[in-house]
């Protein structure tokens, strides 16, 4: 295996995979392997930045906090939230957990490696296989409990960052949740409306997936993407990202596709962010669309975000919400299981929810996902 990138970065396409066990701090260049181009789907000049825009603050003690929520999910399809509860020194906890795993040598974060067909563990971004180009991050998932990958990196000091991502997977699950009825709130959806497995959805079997990611500083971040444009598979998904700014959304014009530009979600001290997944978009019938972001890098400082992405069960099936149903508005997608969406969303990444639709659109409301013209592999 190569031990830098410029040993290896005009390797067979086969060698890629071994790519991504490199040391970003040791390259004073960027390797041709991660240099994006407009035509990788990438405009390095950000042209497309809309420089004077930004996604709504939304206070969670604000009285109107449902229609606020409403909004931001209907134009935006994201926004951040303040007064969410969650304690400053739990997001500084997290943080330092993050750094303490990315600063270990890469011989040992590949101790918690992960394999190829896990969902937990230390790995590249697993959309890398739709790109042509690498991407300058790497990240650690947490799907369950985290202790064996924990105790591979520590083997005598694992229990501080178990308790962290204990405490901060307990604290997002009951914020997710509160979110949660916030957004149906606003689709004036009650939880009568919402069944799973038959008896009322209380989120309390939610599952969740929790994405440490990590997008190091960068030799030539005009030509470099930390992760590129995607939709998360989840209902909506909490982030909290340090305070080097670098996560973009795709603003859509109206109807959807029309003038879309990028947007920077500008970090905010101890605020989250929220958006709205590909669950949810079938949940609310096309209502809500999940929103395309993106991971942008820089030339000084190191980037971090933890990602909560937060869902149902595993094996509940979702489907749109009957009261959003009418003789207009039939039902755009069939019912499917999060693990049954997330084998769907590997195969077909960007095109995974027109893959499931079941009705072409009525009155012009359609996916955006088919209109960003994302590579897919
Ligand atoms: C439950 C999951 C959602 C996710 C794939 C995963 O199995 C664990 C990581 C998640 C994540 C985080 C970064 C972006 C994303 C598209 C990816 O490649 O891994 C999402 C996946 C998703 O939402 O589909
Ligand atoms: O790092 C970010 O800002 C975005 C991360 C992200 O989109 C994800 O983990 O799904
Ligand atoms: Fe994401």
């Amino acid at each position: 295996m190569p031990s830098r990138v410029s040993d290896s970065f005009k390797a067979h396409p086969d060698e890629i995979h071994h790519q991504k066990y490199i040391d970003f701090n040791s390259l004073r260049e960027l390797p041709e392997s991660y240099a994006w181009t407009s035509s990788d789907n990438y405009q390095p000049a950000q042209d497309d930045l809309e420089a004077n825009s930004t996604v709504p603050v939304i206070d969670l003690t604000d009285h109107n906090a449902v229609d606020l929520v409403g909004h931001a999910c209907k134009s935006w399809g994201a926004f951040q939230v303040t007064n969410h509860g969650i304690s400053s020194e739990l997001l500084e906890n997290m943080e330092s957990a993050g750094k303490s795993l990315f600063s270990l040598p890469v011989q040992q974060k590949l101790m918690a490696a992960r394999s190829p067909d896990g969902i937990s563990g230390y790995g590249v971004a697993r959309i890398s296989s739709f790109f042509p180009k690498l991407m300058w991050s790497e990240g650690f998932t947490i799907f369950g409990s985290p202790l064996d990958h924990a105790r591979s990196l520590w083997p005598n000091d694992y229990d501080r960052f178990c308790d962290i991502i204990g405490e901060y997977e307990k604290e997002m699950k009951a914020l997710a949740g509160r979110l949660m009825w916030l957004v149906l709130g606003s689709l004036r959806i009650t939880k009568e409306d919402i069944t799973w497995s038959g008896a009322k959805a209380d989120f309390k079997g939610a599952c969740a997936a929790l994405q440490m990611n990590s997008y190091p500083a960068c030799p030539d971040p005009d030509r470099a993407m930390g992760l590129a444009a995607h939709t998360d598979s989840s209902l909506l998904t909490i982030l909290y990202q340090n305070k080097t700014s670098g996560l973009q959304v795709l603003h859509e014009g109206r109807p959807a596709g029309q003038d879309s530009s990028w947007v920077t979600v500008q970090p905010i001290p101890n605020a989250l962010v929220v958006n709205v997944g590909d669950l949810l978009h079938i949940l609310s019938n096309g209502r809500y669309l999940s929103v395309l972001h993106r991971a942008m890098v820089n030339r000084t400082q190191h980037r971090l975000s933890v990602a909560y992405l937060y869902g149902p069960p595993p094996n509940v099936q979702i489907s749109p919400v009957r009261k959003l149903l009418s003789p207009t508005r039939p039902p755009l997608y069939r019912a499917i299981t999060w693990s049954e969406y997330l084998g769907t969303k590997a195969k077909h990444f960007n095109k995974a929810l027109s893959s499931i639709r079941v009705c072409a659109p009525v009155n012009g409301f359609h996916d955006i996902n088919d209109q960003n013209g994302v590579q897919v592999g």
